[in-house]
């Protein structure tokens, strides 16, 4: 477990303290891919670099297990750090290296030096990350995909228990996105690490983060698991960022509300749900008639869901929200 206890973070510009993130206290579970959204400025980075304390925190504590890394003396930290891996928006990889270099180098940091135990992890890690054919290239021939594999492939290089990732995929086309997001979703459920990423993109949260904190200014205004986030943001920031994610026809802002007659509901449906007749069955029991206004399927990491908007108009529309909440279908009234 990763806790952060009355944290806060100030830089100091100009002689005076400019304060980055305002007092907050987190806990971020074993195991889970936990994801910190916000627009540029809003404290991402800072925030995750108190992980590794890459950055001091100004006041409070912060946990990993049940070691409080803000009071261990260099030697100790810099051996806990070597637990903590990390991954850049730009790689950061040494240009003069190989691929197989670029791996290697943290365990030589960490003091390996056995030839025949770093070519066999190393195999093993250009394995896990698709890159054997390219073992022996350097970083300008290979792709910006390539080049976050490698990096990843470093950052797991001293067998970490935690993966830190800084904005990974925004220099990356959407495929190439998918790819390493697909890679990173691996490499937590088989190696069981904690993965902590920043990103400003709320589509990167719903691929692969269980859980996720929205950061505003310097304050976390939100966090829960990322379908209660996703499915009902309650912050306006959150709602922004879930509507950048959406085509606009599936987010339903078009649709004039005022003028479609009948009560304007969104049902939410999650999990198996998601594939039940439950509509239509509710509908044809209790007489109401309904008007899809916008709708969508998707998935939230393996969790299917639909949203659907609808106008519905009878004598029975209570019932019928009744029938559906009973059926596990979550219902909010937007207009009527
Ligand atoms: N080393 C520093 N010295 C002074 N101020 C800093 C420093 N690093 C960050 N800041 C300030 O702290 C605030 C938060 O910055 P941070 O980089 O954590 O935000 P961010 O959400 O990661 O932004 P971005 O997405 O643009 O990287 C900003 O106002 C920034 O100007």
């Amino acid at each position: 477990m990763i806790r952060f206890v009355d944290v806060h973070k100030s830089y100091r510009v100009n002689g005076k303290d400019i304060p980055a993130l305002e007092p907050f206290s987190l806990e971020i579970a074993d195991g889970e891919v936990f994801g910190i959204i916000g627009h540029s400025g809003a404290g991402k980075s800072t925030l995750i670099r108190l992980i590794n304390l890459l950055e001091r925190p100004s006041g409070g504590h912060i946990l990993i297990g049940d070691t409080d890394i803000t009071t261990l003396p260099d030697p100790a930290l810099r051996a806990a750090r070597q637990r903590i891996g990390m991954i850049f928006q730009h790689f950061n990889l040494l240009s003069s290296q190989t691929v197989t270099e670029n791996i290697a180098f943290p365990m030589r940091l960490a003091g390996d030096k056995d030839a025949a135990t770093i070519h066999k992890r190393v195999d093993e890690l250009l394995q896990r990350v698709g890159l054997q054919a390219h073992a022996n290239k350097y970083p300008s021939q290979l792709s910006g995909g390539q080049k976050q594999r490698v990096g990843i492939a470093r950052a797991l290089a001293n067998q970490p228990s935690i993966l830190l990732c800084d904005e990974a995929t925004s220099a990356l086309d959407p495929q190439t996105t998918a790819s390493v997001l697909e890679l990173l979703a691996e490499i937590n459920r088989e190696l069981k690490l904690t993965i902590v990423l920043i990103t400003h993109e709320m589509d990167v949260v719903r691929r692969v983060c269980d859980r996720v904190a929205v950061l505003d200014a310097g304050r976390i205004v939100e966090y829960g698991s990322v379908a209660d986030v996703f499915l009902h943001p309650q912050h306006p920031t959150t709602r922004r960022f879930v509507n950048e994610a959406l085509p606009e026809e599936a987010a339903g802002e078009h649709v004039p509300y005022q003028y479609v007659p009948g009560r304007i509901m969104r049902l939410s449906f999650r999990g198996e749900a998601t594939w039940s007749p439950t509509l239509g069955r509710v509908t044809r029991e209790t007489g109401v008639d309904y008007n899809i206004l916008a709708g969508r399927i998707d998935r939230i990491k393996d969790l299917p869901y639909g949203q659907l908007t609808l106008a519905m108009q009878g004598e029975n529309v209570d019932r019928a929200l009744q029938a559906l909440r009973d059926a596990g279908i979550e219902v909010e009234e937007l207009a009527r």
